[in-house]
């Protein structure tokens, strides 16, 4: 089954999946605690029986029984007792290990998907949001089945102890189907209506991060959009949890109903028993004990198969993100060059966000060629960010290609273009590690290798930056950890570029507006650096692309492109461009008046 339709996977497959996994992680853990679930639920069970051979043997003044039913009731006692608390450590350190296990394997699932898509798509984060949540019931939910299994037992037992005073009273068990039918529809239902209403879930999570954090508090504060907040939160909470408490009303009643019918059967029962049977005062009392314990077997055993359906659930979603992560895997085998030679060509490259129906890019025809620096500029949402995205294979374009070298870049593993790639982005992600590995991670490999980090940081225009720091490169950056620091944002994107120029030896350099946050000066001089070292010959073939809305920085660049409205409307140099007098022309002309 595709993952990308809207059905979650199939029941069975997805049990099998899901036991095969805990099964690979945990393979002893997993029989001993399935064993001790099944064991625990024997002594307990047969706890009629022994009732049974009391009561006959006092009836009957036979003292073997009276002993039989005495020891048996011991040690159904004492054995009920000592494998519980057996089988719950041994479930315990299980649940604990598997758990650990699967929040890997999901973490590990979501990674090895080469685009970034998943991450983006609302319904895809809607089903990762539940997925997310679920993980941590997961392990529970094992443990779920295995009593299931337990339970199943016990209503196997107690079954043939009621069916041996009168084959009858297997009608009981008959009885008591319903409430296992209706419970597992109400979960049916429930997760049904989850799922859809997980956007508002999502939201009201949201609207509470937003409303309690320390990012947004600033704007929270001046906007004074707090009490705004606190409404829309509550809204977005009430739509979420309205329509759950609605259904969870409707099959209440139900529920209610099938218990009802199964109460009824049961006194029948006990009746018949005593009177129509004419049954011992043993056998009645094996009717009242065992009937009672089927009922309550019932319950345990509906109860268990709803959190089964909850388990299958949140396996059903784990298997669709295994799918997903299988039928994303990146099957690329290109080579990638050692250098460029003749540089990245866009062929009627257009692009459509997977979802949405408006063009981001729209039919973009360029090279830029190897050994060249490349300025991106144009209007909020003209799609410069989504070439950058392009370019760096988070998304394939959604018809056209894009060449390297000759070689189409889906050709290419987006690992190994990756590995040759650097990146320094607007919305930069600030590690809070020691600078130097905050900056290091830019280059694993390197991470720990000082001159390389010092290099970066040259690079990037950065001294300032740790010259102020109070143990230099070793100071732990983030004011929540012991003896951190907090950098100004102008700062932090400083620390954010060095990170993209820890790797050596890359084919692409992507600056998307890493410099937004510095003064224009200090934003010049570093991208005339960058130009300078693409220059010079020594780069490989690299081609550095910045997208900047400053045209006094885009001016050096040796080929600007000028996108308006998700279209490619102008390319060339400055001189170019400013001589074909068009939208760079009147754009530049607009900013360099505003600087005059
Ligand atoms: N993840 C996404 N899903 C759907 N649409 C998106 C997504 N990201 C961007 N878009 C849309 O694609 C278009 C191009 O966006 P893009 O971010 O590339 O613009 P941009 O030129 O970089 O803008 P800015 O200068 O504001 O950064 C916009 O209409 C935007 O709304």
């Amino acid at each position: 089954m595709s993952a990308t339709t809207e059905q979650l996977p199939r029941f069975l497959p997805t049990l099998r999946r899901s036991m095969r996994l805990a099964y690979e992680a945990e393979p002893k853990l997993i029989v001993l605690s399935l064993g001790m679930a099944l064991l625990e639920a024997v002594p307990d069970s047969l706890f009629a029986l022994w009732l049974l051979l009391l009561a006959n043997g006092i009836a009957e003044g036979d003292n073997a029984k009276i002993l039989a039913g005495c020891l048996g009731l011991a040690g159904s006692g004492v054995g009920s007792w000592l494998l519980q608390t057996l089988a719950g450590r041994v479930q315990r350190t299980f649940r604990m290990r598997v758990g650990a296990a699967l929040e890997g394997h999901v973490a590990r699932l979501q990674a090895r998907v080469p685009t970034i898509e998943h991450q983006e798509r609302p319904d895809y984060l809607d089903r990762l949001s539940v997925l997310k949540e679920q993980t941590f019931q997961l392990d529970h939910m094992y443990l779920a089945l295995f009593s299931l299994l337990g339970s199943g037992v016990r209503l196997v037992v107690t079954l043939a102890l009621v069916m041996s005073v009168h084959p009858a009273m297997a009608l009981l068990l008959v009885f008591a189907l319903p409430t296992v039918w209706v419970s597992a529809r109400r979960s049916a239902v429930t997760q049904r209506v989850t799922e859809a209403v997980a956007p508002h879930e999502r939201r009201h999570r949201h609207l509470f991060m937003v409303g309690t954090t320390q990012a947004p508090a600033k704007e929270v504060r001046i906007s004074r959009i707090g009490a705004d907040l606190v409404r829309r939160r509550r809204e977005a909470w009430e739509a979420w949890y309205a329509p759950l408490a609605r259904s969870r009303w409707r099959t209440a009643w139900w529920q209610a109903a099938a218990w009802s019918l199964f109460a009824a059967a049961y006194v029948a029962a006990v009746v018949v028993t005593a009177t129509v049977l004419s049954g011992t005062a043993g056998e009645v009392l094996l009717v009242v004990t065992a009937g009672s314990r089927l009922s309550q077997y019932v319950a345990m055993t509906a109860g268990n198969a709803d959190f089964v359906r909850m388990w299958l659930d949140a396996s059903q979603r784990l298997v669709w993100l295994e799918s997903y992560a299988s039928e994303h895997r990146d099957t690329a085998d290109g080579v990638i060059p050692e250098r460029l030679r003749d540089g990245i060509t866009l062929e009627q490259v257009s692009f459509r966000y997977p979802g949405t129906d408006r063009w981001a890019l729209e039919d973009v025809n360029v090279t830029l060629p190897a050994g060249s620096v490349v300025a991106v500029v144009g209007d909020n949402g003209a799609g410069k960010s989504t070439l950058m995205k392009l370019l760096s294979r988070f998304y394939e374009p959604t018809s056209g290609r894009i060449v390297v070298d000759g070689v189409d870049l889906r050709r290419l593993p987006a690992a190994d273009w990756r590995a040759r790639m650097a990146g320094a982005y607007q919305d930069f992600f600030t590690f809070e590690l020691p600078a130097s590995q905050s900056i290091g991670v830019g280059d694993l490999p390197r991470v720990d290798q000082r001159p390389a980090v010092r290099d970066a940081v040259r690079r990037a225009g950065a001294d300032d930056v740790v010259a102020r720091l109070r143990s230099g490169l070793d100071t732990q950056l983030g004011p929540t950890w012991d003896g951190g620091v907090d950098l100004s944002f102008g700062q932090w994107q400083k620390v954010a570029l060095a990170r993209g120029f820890m790797r050596d030896g890359t084919l692409l350099q992507i600056l998307d507006e890493p410099t937004a946050a510095l003064d224009a000066e200090t934003e010049h001089q570093l991208f005339e650096s960058f130009a300078r070292q693409a220059r010079s010959g020594a780069t490989g073939g690299r081609i550095t692309v910045l997208v900047s809305h400053r045209f006094s920085t885009v001016r050096i660049a040796d080929l600007i492109l000028v996108l308006q409205g998700s279209r490619l409307v102008e390319v060339g140099s400055h001189e170019q461009l400013m001589a074909a007098a068009g939208t760079y022309a009147e754009l530049f002309g607009i900013q360099a008046k505003a600087y005059q």
